[in-house]
This record gives C-alpha cells, sequence and structure tokens, in this order.
C-alpha cells in the first residue's frame, strides 16, 4: 500500500476548475452514451478489484474494521452493485411508456425519456467510507453525469485509494476527487451544481440545503436518525437480543441504520437482558478489547462525544463501559435508562452504546418513539404481527425492519433514504439510477392531427368550447355527498366481479357458454 499517494487536500484555488472540467464534460454529451457509462462502470469494477487488498487494509486503518465486515458491507457490496447497474443499464435507460394517458393525447405518443441530470457532487461520510461514496457515484455514472466525489476525510486511507482508482480507471475528465474537509467542501458549494448528494450528519445537512437552495440546486440529504427498537411482551427475548446485538457490535455501532435506543415492554426485560448477556458472550466469547473483528471508533473527536454522552447519563451500566481513548476503544455498553429525556435518547450515540427503556405496553412505545425522534431513519418493532403492524402504523420511519435490525438497509438493491429530518431521496439498485436522472415528458405531435386541434387556436367561440368540453371533459363518479355513483351499470356490464382479471374470466366464461347453447340449439 506504501506505493499509493498519501492523502493530499486538494488546493482550493483548483476547485473552480476542477468544477468547470465537469459541467464543460458533461456538455459535450459523451457522458449520455449507454456505451460509454457501462464501460466506465466497468472499468470501475476492475480498478476496485485490483486495488482489493488496499482497499481492505485502508478501512482497517481508518476504522479498525474486519476484511470480513468491509468486504460483506463495503467492497463486496459495492462491486456487486456494479455489476448489478451494468447489467440493467439498458432497461433502466430505456424510454418508457407515459402512463394514464386519454385515447386523445395517446396521439402525441407521451412518453418518459431519461435525462442525466448534469454534473454532480457527491459527499462522503467515513463510517463506510467506500460504500457511501461509491453507491451514490454508481448512480451518478449509469445516469449519465459526470461528477465530482468529495470522500470524508475522516477515513483519509479509505479516501486515498479511493482516489487512486477513480484517477487510474475512469474518464478523468468526467469523474474526479477532491480531497479535503470543511474548507474544501465550502470551495466545492461555492460553485453550480445539477445536483448535490450528501451522506453524514443533520447539521452539515442543513448548511448543504442552505448553499444548494441558493441555486435551486436539488438535493439527496442522506442523514442520520434516533431509531428506535421496540420489544413487545410477545416478542422472542433471544432473537431479539442477538440480532440488536449485531447491529451494535458492526461497525461499533458507527451505522446510520442502527437502533438508538430499546423500548423494551417492563413484563419481558429480565429474559432480554439475560440473552443479552448471553449474546454478547456468544459473539465475543474473549470480550471486545484485542477482539480482531471489533474496530474502533473513527476519530478521537467522536470518541470524546461518546464518552461524554456516557458519562452524561443518568441510566445504570448494566454491561460493557470500558473505554480506552490511546486505542479509541469503546466497549459494547447496555444501559438501562429511566427517562426518555436521558441524553443516550435524545441524541444519535452513533456508536456502541445500547440504551434500554422500560415500558409498559406497546402504547406507551408508540408515544415515546414518536416523542424522542418522529422520523427517524429506521424503526425496529419485535413482537406479534398484530403488534408490528400497529406499531408500523401508528409511526414514520425512513425505513423499517420487523423483527429484526436494520435488514431492509442490508438488502442492495432496495431503494434506502431517510423520512422529513432524517433524509430526503434514495438510492441503491434502480432507485441511485434514478436519483441522478431527470424523468423529462416528451410528446411529438404528428401533422396530419392539425384539424382535430382546431379547438386550441383562437378565436374561441362557444362552438369550440362544445367541441373542447366533449373531448375533454371527464365524468365524476361521485355525487355531491362524495357518494361512488354508477355502481349498478359497471356491477351488471362487469357480471358482478371487480378487477380486469375476474370480469374478463367472467365475460370469457358467457361467451363460451353460448357458443355451446347456439351449437347445441343448431344441432
Ligand atoms: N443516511 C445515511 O445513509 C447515513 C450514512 C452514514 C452516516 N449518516 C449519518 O451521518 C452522521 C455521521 O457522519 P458525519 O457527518 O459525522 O460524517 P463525516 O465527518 O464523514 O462528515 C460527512 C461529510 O460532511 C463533510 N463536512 C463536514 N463538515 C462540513 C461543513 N461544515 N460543510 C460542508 N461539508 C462538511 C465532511 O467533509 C464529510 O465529507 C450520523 O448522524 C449518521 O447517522 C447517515
Ligand atoms: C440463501 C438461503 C436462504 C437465505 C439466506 C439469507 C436470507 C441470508 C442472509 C444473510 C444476511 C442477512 C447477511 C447480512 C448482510 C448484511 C449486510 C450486507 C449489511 C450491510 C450494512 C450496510 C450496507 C450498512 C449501511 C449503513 C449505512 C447506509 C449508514 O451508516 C434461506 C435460509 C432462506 C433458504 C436457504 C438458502
Amino acid at each position: 500500500m506504501e506505493k499509493l499517494p498519501p492523502f493530499t487536500p486538494t488546493s482550493i484555488d483548483d476547485i473552480p476548475q476542477i468544477h468547470k472540467h465537469g459541467v464543460d464534460k458533461f456538455h459535450s454529451h459523451t457522458t449520455r452514451s449507454i456505451d460509454y457509462r457501462r464501460k466506465q462502470l466497468r472499468a470501475l469494477y476492475w480498478g476496485l478489484k485490483d486495488e482489493e487488498p488496499a482497499l481492505l487494509e485502508a478501512c482497517k486503518l481508518d476504522l479498525g474494521k474486519s476484511a470480513y465486515e468491509t468486504y460483506l458491507t463495503e467492497l463486496g457490496w459495492v462491486l456487486n452493485d456494479i455489476i448489478f447497474m451494468s447489467k440493467n443499464l439498458a432497461r433502466f435507460a430505456k424510454d418508457e411508456k407515459a402512463e394514464d394517458i386519454s385515447l386523445t393525447n395517446s396521439f402525441m405518443k407521451p412518453r418518459i425519456k431519461k435525462d442525466p441530470l448534469g454534473a454532480v457532487l457527491i459527499i462522503g461520510a467515513y463510517n463506510f467510507p467506500l460504500q457511501l461514496s461509491l453507491g451514490p457515484l454508481i448512480g451518478a455514472i449509469a445516469a449519465g453525469c459526470t461528477a465530482v466525489l468529495k470522500p470524508s476525510e475522516n477515513a483519509p486511507n479509505a479516501a486515498r485509494i479511493m482516489q487512486h482508482v477513480i484517477s487510474h480507471n475512469l474518464d478523468p475528465e468526467a469523474y474526479q476527487v477532491v480531497q479535503g474537509a470543511v474548507p474544501e467542501t465550502t470551495a466545492l458549494l461555492d460553485c453550480k451544481w445539477d445536483k448535490i448528494f450528501y451522506t453524514g450528519n443533520a447539521s452539515v445537512g442543513k448548511i448543504i440545503s442552505k448553499k444548494a437552495a441558493e441555486t435551486l440546486t436539488p438535493v439527496a440529504l442522506e442523514l442520520g436518525g434516533r431509531n428506535p427498537a421496540i420489544i413487545t411482551k410477545n416478542a422472542e427475548p433471544r432473537l431479539a437480543a442477538r440480532r440488536l446485538l449485531w447491529a451494535k457490535l458492526m461497525n461499533v455501532g458507527q451505522v446510520c441504520v442502527s437502533q438508538n435506543y430499546i423500548l423494551v415492554d417492563k413484563e419481558i426485560l429480565p429474559e432480554f437482558l439475560r440473552q443479552l448477556e448471553l449474546a454478547l458472550t456468544e459473539f465475543q466469547p474473549k470480550g471486545a478489547e484485542g477482539n480482531e473483528d471489533y474496530g474502533k471508533i473513527a476519530t478521537e473527536r467522536q470518541w470524546q462525544r461518546l464518552k461524554g454522552m456516557l458519562d452524561s447519563t443518568t441510566g445504570k451500566i448494566l454491561m460493557g463501559g470500558k473505554t480506552v481513548k490511546e486505542s479509541l476503544f469503546f466497549e459494547p455498553t447496555v444501559v438501562q435508562v429511566e427517562t426518555p429525556d436521558d441524553p443516550l435518547l435524545k441524541d444519535e450515540s452513533f456508536g456502541p452504546l445500547i440504551p434500554i427503556l422500560p415500558v409498559d405496553d406497546i402504547e406507551e412505545a408508540i408515544r415515546i418513539a414518536n416523542r424522542v425522534h418522529a422520523t427517524p431513519l429506521g424503526l425496529y418493532p419485535f413482537g406479534t404481527k398484530t403488534e408490528t403492524d400497529k406499531i408500523l402504523s401508528q409511526t414514520r420511519s425512513g425505513g423499517a425492519s420487523v423483527n429484526d435490525a436494520f435488514f431492509h438497509a442490508s438488502i442492495p438493491t432496495l431503494a434506502f433514504g431517510g423520512v422529513g429530518d432524517s433524509g430526503q431521496g434514495s438510492y441503491r439498485g434502480k432507485a441511485s439510477f434514478d436519483c441522478f436522472t431527470h424523468r423529462r415528458s416528451v410528446t411529438t405531435t404528428p401533422s396530419w392531427i392539425e384539424s382535430m386541434l382546431d379547438v386550441r387556436y383562437p378565436p374561441y367561440t362557444p362552438e369550440k368550447m362544445k367541441k373542447l368540453r366533449k373531448m375533454t371533459d371527464l365524468k365524476p363518479d361521485f355525487d355531491r355527498q362524495g357518494r361512488r355513483t354508477g355502481r349498478l351499470v359497471w356491477w351488471v356490464l362487469g357480471l358482478g366481479g371487480s378487477g380486469k382479471a375476474s370480469v374478463g374470466a367472467r365475460w370469457a366464461l358467457l361467451v363460451a357458454v353460448a357458443a355451446v347453447v347456439v351449437r347445441f340449439l343448431r344441432a
């Protein structure tokens, strides 16, 4: 890895020129060709493959991530994403026939063209430095955009290897990397982009949003959340304990979708805590410290923040609690808290803190979850179907996994994003293509239709108005009281059936029976 260049911030003076390159390249129209996009995606695949050992080592250095976890959640994930995108690109990019078009308008062949948005800026976060930077980049390339990637400076080794891969394998005019922190990102935000894709905390999300609003630039914001897990009295305690613990051991809990706190029905609390302890010894038989699979907190600043949270809780530490500043070690720490106002619930820990708040029942859990954060990124209800359905129907969140911790976010082709203040816009799978694509509505008016379109031209006459109404007015299927009307007619025409399949089958049967009867009568 020594042979690869070190992390070097980009000169701020160069940033306007880098931006211009991207814009000019987009206007050369080269990136629009499907063949070009596919070639870039495939080149990225092989570039990443070639640097697999360096990328695994980089994540180990930056986050103490085991090669297993880096492959599972980052490198293998991104490689598969490229293959998926390359295979499906032509299908995603194809014009779509417009839906819900009346017969009259169908002569104008309304369709949806998939246009690239243009030159885009992607700002990555440190916790999954490969996936959160390259995932959106794959979407941008697939959509036909040019892109500048600004990886997180808090995972500098991953950032420099990605820069090496991109600059040596992709079209350097179209895909560029800017390295740096706040000053470099601020200079990037001073340029006019066609979309900004940002992953990170909500405070910076607001800075990005405000800056983008000045030039009406669209943004995708992938932010954080205080995600609740809710365990009802009928949940399976062993399953819940193992699955939720997994979500806090991965990347040392530095996962945007991991649960921030757990609300547990008092009836099941003792057994849940017993299972949590059991799971902890099963997953880490020799403890967390010195465990090769358990990483570290990325930076001293983040470690201090987490330590501050732990020190400020009024709850009782039930498991863990050990921290070592020198190695940025933070033990998985279970804390039983007494109130939803505890700092461990009020703030996003983004680390291996596992606060547990006992609740009386499902209603109290829902009330607290909605109060702590009304629109988190994820929500994890454990219980019977009736219970989990009730929780889902009375809460909101970007995504949810029933009877699991962030399973929804570990499916690479499932659209992923927040809601409300946990984010806007989504990506992954086809959604990554759509995220950087403008769905351009296009019609083509044939010359022969001119005489029929005369109603649109002045002078406007009563005759034209009559014709216009005849051509365009829809008939209401509701009366002044808001009740459905005309149901009897449709019931008769549909032979008592509802839905295309059922009505079709009934008419087919009727015609067949009629044919047999006619034959019989003729014989
Ligand atoms: N929804 C998601 O997909 C997702 C994924 C990862 C992290 N997150 C959230 O992100 C947070 C943790 O990440 P972080 O923000 O600490 O990561 P970070 O420190 O890596 O910062 C993210 C990016 O913002 C840039 N940045 C920082 N300050 C800036 C400023 N003042 N102006 C412009 N850019 C600036 C950084 O350079 C970096 O590229 C958590 O809240 C987590 O939940 C969300
Ligand atoms: C194959 C058979 C079956 C099914 C097997 C199944 C369902 C296996 C599932 C394996 C799992 C759950 C693997 C877990 C993977 C986790 C991943 C990829 C996590 C990713 C995390 C990410 C991307 C985090 C993102 C974080 C973000 C965005 C913010 O910080 C059977 C059993 C059904 C039948 C036999 C065959």
